[in-house]
């Protein structure tokens, strides 16, 4: 169990935060006591190394933001709800931080080395070399093809996998972009392979085999990820997330493959619904947008930007996945080219946030005419009773 904090101590640590306010259940430390820092991992639903919209390290739109939070001596990248120093008692951390260490009140965020490179590699009609037919070398197909790759596929036929198989052999899209080799890895030669290879992807049970295409591939500078063997990577794979144009990558370092795995189902199922087809929508929009208004920079550029700011932050995504052809000519035509940006609503759209409204009024009138009839009834019982009463009292005098 690591140490509590003291919400007394918070004082001693100073938090920068590069986006939005802070709250306590964002700022999980990290347990690593080697480390002389404390590190906070990201918020990892909400979170984002770099936002241009809502200002947390990189802005385009509206400028660099960079805000100091007095807490704790950290970095936390992305959007967050409210900062309270009583859950501070809530956090433990793994400072060997001096207990009056104070961080000096630097101009900008501490970097935190260490970390990997997260890019989204752009793979189209490029060339990756795939040494084994396996199941690992299955999923390594599936995400290279969907990345658009090129395959060059060496594998003996008598190992390979059925899903391999299938998309050698069967596979409508697939069978097109897979150049199949039955055999093992020759050597260096293999990187010559139809025209020359960009990516190395090593997934075969033979640690030798991998070892020398790992060599090889780093003799030529092309990057080679060979599965389990972390020094034999120059990228790592991660957990991933699909919907459409959206791509979620989970990556631990190497440090805990199986957390990323689960990390992922959690952001998975917090996703909103539609937001694959709400980017769908918003790419669709934009690409008009740059028909209207063309080129590239400057004070056009900027107008743009802006303009999709607003249309993205006033739009919830749920309508922006219903935005249809003829919505788009409106929000344009009348909103882009007078300057201002229409509403839902301006368009004739059910907001979602509208919708949801509507159906707690609509529980509220039903409970509200449940209670009219429960009032009525009791009422009606109620003058019987007192007719009734009043009867027989008359009655019995
Ligand atoms: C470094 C890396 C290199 C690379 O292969 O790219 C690597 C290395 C190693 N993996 C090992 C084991 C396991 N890997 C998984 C699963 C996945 N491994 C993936 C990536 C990576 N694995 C890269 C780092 C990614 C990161 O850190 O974020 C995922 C995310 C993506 C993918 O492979 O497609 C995929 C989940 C996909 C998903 O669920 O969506 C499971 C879980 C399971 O099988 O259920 C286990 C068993 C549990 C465990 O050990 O944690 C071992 C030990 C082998 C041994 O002990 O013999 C090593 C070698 C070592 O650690 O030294
Ligand atoms: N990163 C990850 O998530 C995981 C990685 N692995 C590792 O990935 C590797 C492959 O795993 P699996 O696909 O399950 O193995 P597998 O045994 O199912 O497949 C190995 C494949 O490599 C081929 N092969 C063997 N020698 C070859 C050579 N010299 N040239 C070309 N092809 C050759 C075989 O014909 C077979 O198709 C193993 O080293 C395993 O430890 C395994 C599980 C998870």
């Amino acid at each position: 169990m690591p140490p509590r904090l003291d919400p007394a101590d918070m004082k001693v640590i100073q938090l920068y935060a590069t986006g939005g306010e802070v709250d306590a259940s964002d700022l999980s430390p990290e347990i690593d006591p080697s480390d002389d820092s404390i590190s906070l991992p990201t918020n990892h639903v909400n979170g984002t190394t770099s936002n241009r919209v809502n200002g947390t390290t990189s802005n385009r739109v509206n400028g660099t933001t960079s805000s100091h939070v007095n807490g704790t001596t950290n970095r936390v990248n992305g959007t967050m709800s409210s900062a309270s120093l009583s859950s501070a008692s809530e956090l433990t951390a793994s400072i060997s931080l001096a207990s009056e260490f104070t961080a000096p009140d630097l101009p900008f965020p501490p970097l935190w080395p260490g970390g990997s490179l997260l890019l989204a590699w752009q793979l189209r009609a490029k060339r990756v070399l795939l040494i084994g037919g396996g199941a690992v070398a299955a999923g390594r197909l599936t995400n290279v093809l969907e990345a658009d790759a090129l395959v060059s596929l060496v594998s003996p036929a008598n190992g390979l996998c059925a899903e391999v198989e299938y998309r050698i052999f069967h596979d409508p899209w697939a069978r097109n972009r897979i150049t199949y080799y039955d055999r093992a890895w020759f050597g260096e030669h293999d990187l010559d392979l139809d025209g020359g290879i960009d990516m190395v992807l090593s997934a075969v049970d033979d640690a030798a085999v991998s070892r020398e295409v790992c060599q090889a591939a780093r003799r030529r500078k092309i990057p080679v990820n060979v599965a389990d063997v972390p020094p034999e990577c120059d990228f790592y794979f991660g957990s991933q997330i699909r919907d459409g144009p959206l791509q979620v990558l989970v990556s631990t370092g190497g440090k805990g493959p199986k957390i990323a795995n689960i990390v992922r189902r959690k952001i998975e199922v917090n996703l909103p619904r539609n937001c694959g087809q709400a980017i769908e929508r918003v790419g669709e929009l934009r690409r008009r947008l740059r028909v209207r208004a063309p080129g590239v920079g400057g004070e056009m550029g900027r107008r743009r930007m802006q303009w999709m700011v607003e249309v993205c932050d006033r739009w919830e995504l749920e309508d922006l996945a219903q935005l249809e052809d003829a919505d788009m000519d409106r929000l344009l035509d009348e909103g882009w080219e007078k300057g201002h940006v229409l509403s839902p609503e301006d368009v004739g759209k059910k907001t979602a946030a509208n919708e949801e409204v509507k159906s707690f009024v609509g529980e509220l009138s039903w409970n509200r005419e449940g209670l009219a009839s429960v009032l009525g009834a009791t009422l009606g019982a109620a003058i019987v009773a007192l007719v009734v009463f009043a009867t027989k009292a008359r009655t019995s005098k």
